[in-house]
């Protein structure tokens, strides 16, 4: 798997796929005899019966038919290829990759004509060429499922967070925070009518999706500069990571030293020496920024083509939160090597990063010089935040949305796109800045479509990890508004985080979830606390606008 995300070449996926249907045969044997031998279920310890039941559960290695299992493999590395390998030529002349490429022109240009070229290009040369694929994957992993026990792959997915009321707890929560998302969607877009004319706007309220400064409009930071309320120092420290010529090494040497001030573990030698923390030259690789166990205590690396920026800065933080984790529990049995569930995996860094990106830790680091801490600055800052962590919530929530109808088969291949931009222009309130069909398959043209990466679990992290900071804040003795904390240094909050993170998956979260926050249920207070002030100052800038919110139906994009 790492030798084919880190140099994709037909010789590398062979040996991928035939390896992927050699592990499942030793973990289809194993599966069969703790059946056969034990009447499990009926055994009295929990710890035990909690050991049988992942060892009984092996995912799309149950799959029956070998060469359909092969076959299943084979389709997944060829969209990832197709995906990590998508190249977009501009009317311009020249021609970029996702990373650094397009992801810098989203994020840079204000010019609205290339944004939407780049916008509708990069989904031409992925998710359209890969529909078809998509259509036969779902087939195979279904089946692959359902030959493991479940009705269909969403089944699958969710029984990760063994709970009955999963799927109406974050419903609960989507709507708990849809007004917050609301008042800021109000905001941004007053502020791009003003950059680009009410004229490129629909009616319907929408949003057309390429303005974002990101390929999928999930997270907006990239406008802060268009948006900063206040004219003060702004909260984007990218100038200053380049003017002290931060590298790639640099940005993880600064978070690893934020993870030992916590009294937390520090990267292991063979982290340094196997991680690509850099995009290599002559060779095709998966640029995703992802997080990898060799589950021999020993080996733990990032792969990350990181490029010098402060959104860069935190994705390092959340990817070393991954291997924090997998060093916590590198001595409990392999079964139990996982995150209490998939949401807390994905919260570890992001925790950190929350105290990391504030502005008095920035100017801890040097990368911020004059902080002032007034009313102003803190809604600069807390609006910096809200279009990272708040706009990312109908996004982190409408993804495994789409993927449980296709799985279900509720959504077929003939209605994949319509479903998409249905979920997209109702929840987002974003609009296709051009006509789309079904010949395009945009799903596609988001890295963890192809990877067949579950999505729910971000939405999930976005709000524990609130939870989880107002945790570690308080255990770190720090007293002022949330949105100030910062935990550095703090081993009492270091080792609260680390007693959870040593649990793996061998308690049900909510277990490990009490053990943190005192509770045992996902909540958006702490979400809700954090950005109050901010909240309040929206809806004060609102006031004035009548049309705020959008229509569930998506407009009919400009000719
Ligand atoms: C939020 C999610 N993070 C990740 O993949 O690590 C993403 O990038 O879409
Ligand atoms: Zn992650």
């Amino acid at each position: 798997m790492w030798n084919f995300n880190t140099n994709i070449t037909e010789h590398n996926r062979q040996i991928m796929v035939n390896k992927s249907v050699e592990v499942a045969q030793i973990e289809k044997e194993w599966a069969r005899r703790a059946n056969a031998r034990f009447d499990w279920e009926k055994l009295k310890d929990s710890y035990i019966v909690r050991q049988f039941k992942k060892i009984t559960h092996i995912g799309i290695a149950a799959m029956k038919d070998e060469s359909k299992l092969q076959r299943l493999n084979h389709v997944m590395s060829e969209m990832e290829e197709i995906y990590s390998g998508g190249k977009v030529c501009l009317s311009t002349g020249d021609c970029h990759a996702l990373e650094p490429g397009l992801t810098r022109l989203l994020a840079t240009s204000r010019d609205y004509d290339l944004l939407q070229e780049v916008w509708v290009k990069w989904r031409e040369v992925t998710g359209k060429k890969m529909k078809n694929l998509y259509s036969e994957f779902v087939e195979l992993i279904n089946e692959a499922h359902r030959d493991g026990g479940y009705s269909d792959t969403a089944a699958a997915w969710k029984s990760k967070y063994e709970s009955e009321t999963f799927e109406q707890d974050i419903e609960d929560l989507f709507i708990q925070l849809g007004p917050l998302y609301k008042q800021l969607h109000a905001f941004v877009r007053r502020k791009l009518m003003s950059v680009y004319g009410k004229d490129k706007f629909p009616t319907s309220g929408h949003i057309p999706a390429h303005l974002f400064g990101n390929m999928w409009s999930q997270q907006w930071n990239s406008l802060l500069d268009l948006l900063q309320p206040y004219d003060k120092e702004s909260v984007d420290v990218t100038p200053a990571m380049k003017e002290q010529n931060y590298t790639a090494l640099k940005m993880f040497q600064v978070s690893d030293e934020f993870f030992q001030s916590l009294g937390m573990l520090k990267m292991p030698k063979a982290f340094w020496e196997h991680s690509m923390i850099e995009k290599p030259k002559g060779r095709q690789v998966q640029c995703h920024a992802s997080a990898w166990n060799f589950y021999n205590k020993k080996d733990f690396r990032v792969k990350q083509c990181t490029d010098v920026t402060m959104s860069d800065l935190i994705t390092v933080h959340h990817e070393m939160g991954h291997i924090e984790y997998y060093l916590m529990y590198k001595d409990k049995p392999i079964v139990f090597q996982n995150g209490a569930n998939p949401g807390f995996h994905e919260a570890v860094g992001d925790v950190l990063a929350l105290s990391v990106s504030t502005p008095k830790h920035l100017q801890k680091i040097n990368l911020l010089k004059n902080v002032v801490d007034d009313k102003e600055s803190d809604i600069n800052f807390m609006l910096s935040m809200a279009l990272d962590k708040i706009a990312f919530l109908p996004f982190g929530y409408l993804m495994d949305q789409w993927r449980w109808s296709v799985f279900s088969g509720e959504t077929p291949p003939s209605q994949y796109n319509e479903k998409w931009w249905q979920l997209r222009c109702k929840y987002q309130g974003i609009s296709p800045p051009v006509m789309r069909s079904e010949d395009d398959f945009d799903p596609g043209a988001k890295y963890h479509i192809p990877a067949n990466t579950p999505y729910i679990r971000y939405f999930v992290s976005f709000i524990i990890q609130f939870q989880f900071h107002k945790a570690l804040c308080k255990a770190a003795n720090q007293t002022g508004p949330l949105h100030t904390c910062d935990i550095y240094r703090s081993k009492e909050a270091g080792k609260l985080l680390s007693d959870v993170l040593k649990l793996g998956s061998s308690k049900p979260w909510e277990y490990a979830m009490e053990k943190i926050v005192g509770s045992r249920k996902m909540d958006a207070a702490p979400v809700m606390e954090y950005f109050k002030p901010l909240i309040d100052w929206l809806v004060e800038q609102n006031s004035q606008d009548e049309s705020i919110g959008w229509e569930d139906e998506c407009p009919m994009p400009p000719t």
